[in-house]
């Protein structure tokens, strides 16, 4: 393909976690040129607002306020727009970068303009509690909980360097997991809510280890608080036919069969892959059910990556698959 075919995207934030890694996925393709700022100017206004109006999409792996800035620069209206950032998930406009997350959604980000990338909490979350409520087996105005174990590059450069260059009684200190979110209003809570159109947030609280990446989301359920009676096997069967034929979302055995190591689920299985596994455990009374996923694949580079292919047309295959 010759240049003047190629797809041009411009990745405004290019050197962090998140924007390092949708690079990474685009090495090597051939229908793209990837639009590069000289680093020397990347926080400059008129270097980026020249290349954000040469894109024909912009992705903003920006702080919420800086990629609310550099979409507010747009004034070539070829310039399509995936927003990694928490800016606009639930904004009017835009679309929400889930394309598995119900019959219609994956239409509607092939003809989007502005695509906003999920949360990787919330992808987890929605993961499992969209086909619930759409199934009515959960009731819209159900108290949901929900539980998050993440490795540390989910808090971006600033975290990571504190995991990694942590020394002495500090280190010692951060080997141990570190519950987080304790004013209980994480800042997925409104796209969790939102999307799943419940009638109010979630109590959700995630807890931070001390690996890279890997993620596990949880809700458990009791199955007498469930719309309709209900075992393990029925959710399992639920998800096992609503995410038929997706090609990332693999719904495990029951019970977690053949996955589990002695009884322990491990968080780091689904790492470099942009893949979400979803797990059904349980009792007659009592049901959990379990997301995983690279919180950098499919909770961040990944679920950008496959947008991007969407809206251009392309195999949704993200490259590290
Ligand atoms: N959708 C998802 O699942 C996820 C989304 N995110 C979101 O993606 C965004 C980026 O996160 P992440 O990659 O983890 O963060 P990082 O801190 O790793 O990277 C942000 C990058 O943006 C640069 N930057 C900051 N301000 C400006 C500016 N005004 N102009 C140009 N560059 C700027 C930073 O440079 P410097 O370091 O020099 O300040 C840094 O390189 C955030 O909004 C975050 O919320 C993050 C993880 C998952
Ligand atoms: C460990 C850690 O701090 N994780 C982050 C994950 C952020 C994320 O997924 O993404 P957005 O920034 O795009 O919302 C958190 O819980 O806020």
């Amino acid at each position: 393909m010759d240049t003047a075919t190629m797809h041009r995207v411009f990745i405004d934030g290019q050197e962090g976690t998140t924007g390092l890694q949708i690079r990474e996925r685009l090495q090597g393709r051939r229908d793209l040129q990837l639009l590069e700022i000289d680093p020397e100017r990347r926080k400059d206004p008129a270097a980026r607002r020249a290349l954000i109006n040469e894109a024909d999409v912009l992705i903003t792996c920006l702080p919420d306020d800086a990629a609310r800035e550099s979409i507010g620069w747009i004034e070539n209206p070829r310039t399509r727009v995936i927003d990694p950032s928490t800016a606009h998930r639930t904004a009017e406009g835009w679309v929400y970068g889930f394309p598995e997350l119900r019959p219609g959604q994956r239409e509607a980000v092939r003809g989007a303009r502005r695509v906003a990338v999920p949360g990787c909490h919330a992808t987890g979350f929605l993961a499992l509690v969209v086909p619930l409520v759409d199934q009515g087996l959960l009731p819209r105005d159900a108290r949901v909980i929900a539980h998050s174990l993440t490795g540390y590059s989910g808090g971006g450069r600033k975290m990571i360097q504190a995991y990694e260059q942590a020394e002495g009684a500090r280190r010692e200190q951060l080997r141990g997991p570190r519950p987080y979110g304790l004013t209980l209003q994480h800042k997925h809570l409104p796209e969790m809510r939102a999307i799943a159109g419940l009638d109010r947030a979630p109590l959700f609280q995630p807890v931070v280890g001390d690996f890279y990446k890997g993620m596990l989301v949880s809700v458990p359920l009791f199955a007498d608080a469930l719309a309709r009676p209900a075992t393990p096997a029925a959710v399992h069967e639920l998800y096992t036919s609503y995410y038929a034929g997706e090609p990332f979302i693999r719904v495990m055995p029951l019970g977690g069969q053949g996955a589990l190591e002695d009884g322990y689920l491990g968080a780091v299985e689904c790492n470099d892959t942009n893949r979400l596994d979803v797990f059904v455990f349980g009792k007659p009374d009592q049901i959990l059910v379990v997301a995983r996923l690279d919180n950098l694949g499919k909770g961040a580079s990944g679920a950008a990556v496959q947008n991007l292919n969407l809206m251009l047309g392309a195999p949704e295959a993200t490259g590290l698959d």
